[in-house]
């Protein structure tokens, strides 16, 4: 059997706690079906500034580097505002995926059934809904440069951050933004503000080039991103696949996870590119969510993004697409018993903590 190494990063908040029940699937899974995972821990975030100072160790960097696929949490926290900005807990994250150099972040956003009346949208507008948004995760004003805050002397200050997209970036994003329509329903439509950035010039140009000389048998649409942030609550359901900047992609998959009933539900896949000798690509698997201070350590966050995220790297990183399928259809099971934590919550149904609905889950998956 390939070698099946996790590096489990739990990181601050609740992402310690909804990693728990990820572990506790994972033990399993070794125990009953032999499946064969090594699993290793590192710090990351606010806990390991810490713990030595940094938001990510060396040491821990080359464990990433190393294994099969990392699973991460959650950073960041009240807790850590005045620390410098270089070591605060959020660079850990940008640091695992500029080194791994993760540039395909895959956010799916479905529509459970028994949550078609859980979103603050009607249930008609969000029923049976399933996209995915494929952010670019290693570009644009994330990491663009110039990026500091310069004292003009006159008792003011200007803050600057760098959008920048270069051609291999964009074609290699909308690449993997075209493969992936042509598993679904084969349509893309690529977000961008070229009405007033010249990197939206940019991305429109190459992403039309790209879907010219290789896909085109895609259907392929261009919206504004403003725009398209109204036209995700308006009618979701016109989008198949969205393809869109780092910091577009950051903020309308927070909107699209409210369509699914919660923050709490949406898992993401950041991945790199196939090593041309092995076909592996390096990968981490993160929730879309954040630490949730407000709730952290209450015992009552949701870890179905957790859990789902686990899915989604059990179909990328390990090819065991029986058990990431059966493991989403416990999740749905799981939903449609009537369970749900305190984010989900509705009447009539049994509101359960982080772990009573991870073990419901993982009941449902070896049932
Ligand atoms: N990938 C990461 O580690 C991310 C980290 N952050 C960091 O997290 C901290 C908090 O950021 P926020 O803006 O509050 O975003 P957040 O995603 O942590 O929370 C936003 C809201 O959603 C709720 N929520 C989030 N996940 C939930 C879950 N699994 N179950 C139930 N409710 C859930 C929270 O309780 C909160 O009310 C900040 O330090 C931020 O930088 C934010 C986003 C991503
Ligand atoms: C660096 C992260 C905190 C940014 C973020 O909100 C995300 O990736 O979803
Ligand atoms: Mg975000």
């Amino acid at each position: 059997m390939a070698t099946r190494n996790l590096l489990l990063l739990p990181g601050d908040g609740i992402g310690p706690e909804a990693m728990a029940e990820v572990r506790k699937l994972i033990a399993a899974m070794n125990d009953k079906l032999g499946s064969g995972f090594t699993t290793d821990e590192g710090l990351v975030g606010g806990s390991a500034y810490d713990a030595h100072g940094q938001a990510i160790s060396d040491a821990d960097m080359v464990k990433a580097m190393a294994a099969d696929a990392v699973l991460f949490g959650a950073v960041g926290g009240p807790k850590w505002d005045a620390v410098p900005y270089e070591v605060r807990p959020e660079a850990g994250l940008l640091r695992l995926r500029k080194d791994m150099e993760l540039f395909a972040n895959l956010r799916p956003a479905i529509c459970y059934p028994a949550l078609a009346s859980s979103s603050s949208l009607r249930q008609e507008v969000v029923e049976g809904l399933d996209i995915l948004i494929v952010r670019e995760l290693t570009g644009g004003v994330y990491f663009g440069e110039p990026k500091q805050i310069i004292d003009l002397g006159n008792g003011q200050k200007r803050g600057v951050d760098t959008q920048v997209y270069d051609t291999f970036e964009i074609e290699r994003i909308s690449g993997v933004a075209f493969e992936l329509a042509r598993t679904r329903q084969n349509r893309v439509t690529s977000m961008e503000k070229r009405n007033v950035m010249k990197s939206g010039v940019l991305w429109n140009e190459v992403v039309t080039a790209t879907h010219k000389a290789k896909y085109a048998d895609v259907k392929l649409d261009h919206m504004l991103a403003d725009a398209g942030g109204m036209q995700l609550v308006r009618w979701p359901k016109q989008f198949d696949v969205i393809v869109t900047d780092n910091l577009f992609g950051d903020m309308l998959s927070d909107v699209a996870a409210m369509l699914t009933g919660s923050l709490g539900m949406l898992p993401s896949a950041s991945l790199g590119a196939p090593d041309a000798l092995t076909g592996k690509r390096k990968a981490l698997y993160e929730p879309v969510h954040g630490s949730a201070p407000d709730i952290a350590g209450q015992g009552i966050a949701n870890p179905i993004a957790m859990i789902a995220s686990f899915a989604m790297c059990l179909r990328y990183s390990f090819n065991m697409v029986a058990e990431a399928d059966k493991l989403e259809a416990a999740i749905a099971a799981v939903l449609d018993d009537g369970l749900r934590t305190k984010d989900i919550m509705s009447e009539g149904k049994t509101e359960v903590g982080t772990t009573q609905m991870g073990d419901a889950i993982i009941a449902k998956f070896f049932a």
